[in-house]
């Protein structure tokens, strides 16, 4: 093994894990079963520098039974979120590693929705209502306390009405027309962090519904105006919220000019557009 022993440089930090480790689990009882279908990340943080420096392999955990372990230890887990499951995996690689000094756990959930057929809930099948992901992240340091970021990403929103954008700065360049009465479009990404262990469901359920609500019912001035008061209403709603982060993209719905085929356009025909976006985010914490 070749020694970098000139100590010119040094690693300021490093970690390492599986990433993209999917897992479906089917619950099942008499009768009726439930899925959770889960994309786990594991980092670990420890004593891993000789692995870079030198190729010393003897403290490394191979990324290899990281994966294997979710999947083991998903077998007997009792856990029905994915807080719950990120700890547990947590406390495991802890316990078996002492060379690891810290391990983070990123979980994300698709949206499986139960299928309702001829009215009635169907007892074993799912429907993927859209391509919202439910986000947990659980990050605990050996000596220190758990960290819990809860969240969701790409939950796609629209709205019609009481959505508007005037009173901006305008120079030579700004050609962007004032309106009262705009489409607004966008995918909000959300992390929030709780000051502990909370009823994790219970809090996902309220903080993500608050924050519908407040979407839906808005007079929105600007995305910037929006995304604040979701974030309000996200703390005012879950005292156990310390600050929230939403990140928000405009996706621009551009008014079709039809004058040239003779014919108005009452704010009824659009063109929805990825790309460019406008992006807007900001962090909001209790004072
Ligand atoms: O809500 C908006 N905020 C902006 O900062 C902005 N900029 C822009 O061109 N359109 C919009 N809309």
């Amino acid at each position: 093994m070749a020694e970098l022993t000139d100590a010119k440089f040094e690693i300021v930090a490093n970690r390492y894990g599986k990433s993209k480790v999917r897992l479906l689990k089917v619950t099942r009882a008499e009768g009726r079963s439930d899925v959770h279908e889960w994309t786990v990340q594991v980092l670990l943080r420890g004593d891993f520098e000789t692995a870079h420096t030198v190729g010393d392999n003897s403290k490394i955990v191979t990324t290899d039974t990281m994966k294997n372990t979710v999947y083991s230890l998903a077998r007997w887990s009792s856990a029905t979120t994915m807080e719950e499951f990120a700890e547990e995996l947590i406390e495991h690689l802890l316990r078996r590693n002492e060379q690891v000094s810290s391990v983070r756990v990123h979980i994300e959930a698709a949206l499986w929705k139960r299928l309702t057929v001829d009215g009635k809930e169907h007892p074993d099948t799912f429907m993927r209502g859209s391509n919202e992901v439910q986000t947990a992240t659980v990050e605990q340091a050996r000596a220190g306390e758990k960290k819990f970021i809860a969240g969701f990403a790409n939950l796609q929103l629209l709205k019609t009405a009481n959505s508007a954008f005037s009173g901006f700065q305008r120079d030579e360049l700004t050609t962007l027309p004032e309106t009262r009465d705009r489409v607004f479009g966008t995918a909000v990404d959300a992390k929030w962090t709780y000051s502990g262990p909370v009823e994790f469901a219970a809090m996902r359920k309220a903080a993500r519904e608050v924050m519908l609500k407040v979407f839906a019912d808005h007079m929105s001035e600007s995305v910037q105006h929006t995304l604040y008061a979701m974030a309000d209403a996200a703390l005012e709603a879950v005292a156990e919220i310390t600050e929230i982060e939403l990140a928000m993209p405009n996706k621009h719905c551009l008014l079709v000019d039809l004058s040239k085929f003779g014919q108005d356009n009452p704010n009824q025909i659009f063109v929805p557009t990825d790309e460019p976006h406008g992006y807007i985010e900001a962090r909001v914490r209790r004072k």
